[in-house]
């Protein structure tokens, strides 16, 4: 297959689909390799709005112009709910809009990934190299060296809100463990959340891997404001992609193709151009090049209680942070229980309810939020037509399992009892909700009310070794020979925490095995005697950021 594009050079060595959390990070990555031209193309803009870099304001960003804001369908075991996703558009992706908290998650996490590929690569031993390429760190004290990756991780202290510190001491006193942070393989515990936050401000993926001298670095193109609308497959290839721009659509061409356009885009596109659930395409009205089951499935996502709420006995001043300043991980079973934590309570700085609740004014009141770190419920993505502006049909399945009911309930009482500690007594006046519930079903019916999205949707191109999984543990589509997914999607299981962490880390695990593994698709293409695909050059001086004309210009290929 090394003669596919039959002496038409391709645009791009590697076109990576995607400028967000992984994707930011792979072109910057990839592109370290002057041979390899590197291509990635973005449905969003740069992020300029300044409320990006505040990280208090984060919650106020969904809805702008650079968030999908994607509505799931109807669940049926949260009352009936309709939930919100948000999903960042633009330069950095979610990491635009996220909540900044940083997290790894737990070491057995990693062993579930290791048993769903049979490689070890995925284990938490052999990823703590990624780890440490990422992160910033400063010394802890006992011998951990200071880490100088290009991502803040960023354990607060004297910034603390007082109620954050008395959560903290609340838990410890009932027997959780004190951690210096999630990130060292413990996450039973209590800590300050370790945050992407840098002198105050947020960082971005985009500011971390994108900076000035990696945008002028001249095998790198990035285009913005262009969405890939569908892959061109031929044969076991893809030729590339099908870009949709505000000049209208061009076909470009790329020797390697990596998606990483997110747990929601990723499956929808590979869907839209074919690949996916032969029955689910045929709904859509889209020709099944590769009848893949599994694509699409598997979507997890982590739940909050929002929330066990207090009113306060004196004003509660704002978090100096983004509210949710300490999230403590535990086990059901018994607070001094250590191991992989089943359930987590988290402290939010500010009276934080669902959609069902009417908030109090924000000082009068604060909400410890409640959840379950393993959920079982699995549930399903589509397209509900062949074009990007078709509403996906998102179904999380939110709560389907006993299990997850079960550690739901245990997570409310976990809150509760920290929630009513003598450690939070200067602050707490009374309990606000649930209040008095007196049966099992009154419980669940608190909870369907109160549970919000964590933000953690994953799951929908499941990496593993079993014949459905959808891509291999070298993350390539088991169906095509140059395709690849690098995000959320190919999480085949859920870490305990937040998973921004874990999507870098198979970012740059992914980047790693590419410059050991394959030499630049360009190369691979000198054996079809061809020639020499040459890396497309754009002189730096015209090219301070890349824009679409260029693109037009110097790496269109012709519709056919
Ligand atoms: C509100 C919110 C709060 C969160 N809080 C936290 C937190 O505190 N800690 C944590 O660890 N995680 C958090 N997360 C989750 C975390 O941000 C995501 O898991 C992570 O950013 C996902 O990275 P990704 O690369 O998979 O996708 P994304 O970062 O979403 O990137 C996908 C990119 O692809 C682009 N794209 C999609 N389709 C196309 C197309 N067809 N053509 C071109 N481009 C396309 C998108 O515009 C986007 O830029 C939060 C997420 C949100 C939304």
């Amino acid at each position: 297959m090394d003669n596919a594009f039959d002496g038409v050079r391709p645009a791009a060595d590697v076109a990576i689909i995607g400028g967000g959390s992984a994707g930011t990070l792979l072109a910057a990555r990839l592109s370290e390799e002057p041979d390899r031209n590197v291509l990635l193309v973005e449905a969003g803009e740069e992020a300029t709005d300044p409320d990006i870099r505040h990280p208090a304001a984060w919650p106020a960003l969904q809805g702008r112009s650079y968030d999908w804001d994607y509505r799931t369908e109807p669940q049926t075991r949260t009352a009936g709910r309709v939930h919100h996703w948000a999903r960042g558009r633009a330069i950095g992706g979610s990491s635009c809009l996220h909540a900044m908290g940083y997290m790894r998650g737990h070491p057995q996490d990693y062993q579930a990934w290791v048993d769903a590929t049979g490689d070890t690569r995925w284990g938490w031993d052999e990823l703590q190299p990624a780890f440490r390429a990422i992160e910033n760190r400063l010394p802890d004290g006992d011998g951990a060296p200071r880490q100088t990756g290009p991502m803040p991780v960023y354990v607060p202290g004297e910034e603390l809100s007082a109620l954050t510190r008395a959560f903290i001491e609340a838990g410890a006193s009932l027997g959780l463990p004190r951690l210096k942070s999630h990130n060292d393989g413990e996450m039973v515990g209590v800590t300050p959340n370790a945050l992407n936050i840098r002198d105050g401000r947020r960082v971005t993926t985009a500011d971390a891997w994108l900076t000035p001298a990696v945008r002028s670095r001249n095998n790198l193109t990035i285009v913005t404001g262009s969405l890939v609308r569908r892959l061109i497959v031929d044969g076991t290839r893809v030729r590339g992609f099908e870009l949709v721009g505000p000049d209208g659509a061009i076909d470009v061409r790329a020797g390697q193709v990596v998606l990483s356009a997110g747990a929601l885009e990723s499956p929808a596109l590979l869907m839209r151009s074919g690949i996916g659930p032969q029955e689910w395409l045929a709904a859509a009205g889209v020709r099944c090049l590769f009848d893949m089951p599994d694509i699409g499935r598997n979507l997890q996502d982590h739940l909050l209680g929002a929330g066990n709420m207090y009113a306060t006995r004196k004003p509660l001043p704002p978090s100096r942070l983004q509210h949710s300043e300490s999230m403590a991980y535990m086990r059901s079973d018994a607070f001094t229980a250590t191991g992989r934590p089943d359930i987590v309570v988290g402290c939010g700085v500010a009276p934080i309810v669902s959609e069902r609740f009417v908030a109090p004014e924000p000082g009068s009141a604060y909400s410890l939020l409640f959840g379950v770190t393993h959920p079982t419920s699995r549930g399903s993505l589509r397209i509900s037509g062949s074009e990007p502006g078709n509403p996906l049909i998102i179904d999380p399945a939110y709560l389907q399992t006993g299990r997850d009911r079960v550690l739901f309930r245990q997570a409310l009482e976990a809150a509760r009892t920290i929630g009513h500690r003598n450690e939070l007594s200067e602050w707490r006046e009374r309990e606000l909700l649930p209040g008095a519930l007196n049966s099992v079903s009154e419980i669940d019916e608190f909870i369907e009310n109160a549970v919000i999205t964590h933000h953690h949707p994953c799951g929908t191109c499941r990496m593993g070794k079993d014949a459905k999984a959808v891509v291999d543990a070298d993350l390539r589509l088991k169906s095509l020979d140059n395709l690849f997914v690098v995000d959320a999607s190919v999480v085949p299981s859920l870490t305990a925490g937040p998973i921004h962490a874990a999507v870098l880390a198979i970012a740059e695990t992914f980047a790693r095995s590419m410059s050991t593994r394959e030499r630049p698709a360009g190369r691979h293409n000198n054996r079809s005697g061809d020639g020499p695909a040459r890396p497309v050059r754009h002189g730096p001086a015209s090219r301070p950021q890349t824009t679409r004309k260029e693109l037009r210009h110097d790496q269109q290929t012709p519709r056919v």
